[in-house]
């Protein structure tokens, strides 16, 4: 039966170790042909995908442009163009494997604004690891106002601050697009940030997680199911101990049992976990949401694959 299923892309889909255009074109151009057999089978796809490594290289791009005539831009700009580079760069592999796969498809990429309160915590506790991994030693040699945190084990990041998604102004849009057979990429890097005042919307210093982000899109356009695409094929207890154990299939009470745990870390399995259970808790349960690889969608609807929350 057709799904419309909104797809959380990690960033493994898209960087590898090398950060040029052309790498992360090619590494979109794999990721790309694991999502085809989805799109043969009838399926309805809504793709977001993550901004972190981009957008962090991008504001140090910008710590470069110090004069008024080449003004260092703000994040949420940055932001938007990276929905805007890696929209580009996905929506052209895409086009390209479709073809090649012969099925004929429109794909389209839509500048996705994510609506936020300007009261969230997060603006005076940032947490959302950006840009590339530094060794202690490199990161204690910043001079800058900036805060590193050490990320799930892979070295110190800038960290910026990451407020929960209210609503996707383009959710109605996106619903149109899918309708009318269109694979569109949307909310990618958790979306634009923007504040409403008074009517009056305005950008924000800000980089939303793209996990929940692509939860409230799934909410708001009535997806099937949410399947959020990552490095690891499942979710694991004691992960990265010699005990860890895959989380297969899961209910929410038993997965909120292991997050109380401190089993996912946060910034990295975390957000995912509290993703999935806020789509199915949304739906009453009646959907699923599953976090597995990239290798592994495919494989979807034909094997238990991966940790299917319910
Ligand atoms: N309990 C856990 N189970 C599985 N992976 C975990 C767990 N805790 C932390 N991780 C780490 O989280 C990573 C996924 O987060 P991250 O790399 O930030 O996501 P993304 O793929 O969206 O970029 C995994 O590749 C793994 O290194
Ligand atoms: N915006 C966002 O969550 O990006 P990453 O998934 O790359 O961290």
């Amino acid at each position: 039966m057709k799904k419309r299923i909104v797809i959380a892309l990690g960033g493994n889909a898209i960087l590898t170790k090398d950060p040029s255009a052309k790498a992360q074109q090619l590494a979109l151009r794999s990721t790309a042909k694991k999502l085809v057999p989805l799109i043969e089978q009838g399926h309805e796809l809504i793709i977001s995908h993550g901004n972190g490594p981009q957008v962090g290289n991008l504001l140090l791009q910008q710590s470069a442009a110090d004069s008024k005539e080449n003004p260092a831009l703000p994040l949420d700009t940055c932001v938007a163009m990276t929905q805007g580079s890696i929209g580009y760069w996905l929506q052209l592999v895409l086009r390209e494997t479709l073809k090649e796969a012969g099925i004929n498809k429109e794909v389209i990429t839509l500048l996705t604004q994510v609506i936020v309160s300007k009261d969230d915590p997060a603006f005076s506790h940032p947490t959302k690891p950006v840009g590339p991994f530094l060794s202690e030693e490199e990161k204690n040699r910043k001079n800058d106002q900036d805060i590193y945190i050490e990320d799930s084990g892979r070295g110190w990041r800038k960290v910026v601050p990451s407020p929960k998604p209210i609503s996707v102004t383009e959710a109605p849009l996106i619903e149109k697009l899918v309708e009318m057979g269109a694979i569109t990429i949307a909310a990618g890097g958790g979306g634009i940030p923007v504040v409403e005042d008074n009517g009056e919307v305005s950008g924000v210093e800000a980089v939303i997680d793209k996990d929940f982000a692509s939860e409230k899109l799934a909410e708001q356009i009535k997806a099937d199911l949410l399947i959020i695409l990552t490095a690891v094929d499942h979710a694991y207890l004691d992960y990265n101990q010699p005990n860890q154990k895959q989380i297969k299939t899961i209910s929410v009470e038993e997965l909120k049992q292991h997050i109380d745990k401190g089993h996912f870390a946060s910034g990295s399995m975390l957000p995912k976990v509290e993703a999935a259970i806020r789509f199915v808790e949304h739906s009453n349960r009646t959907k699923q949401a599953i976090i597995t690889s990239l290798d592994n969608v495919a494989n979807i609807f034909t094997t238990d694959i991966g940790t299917r929350i319910y």
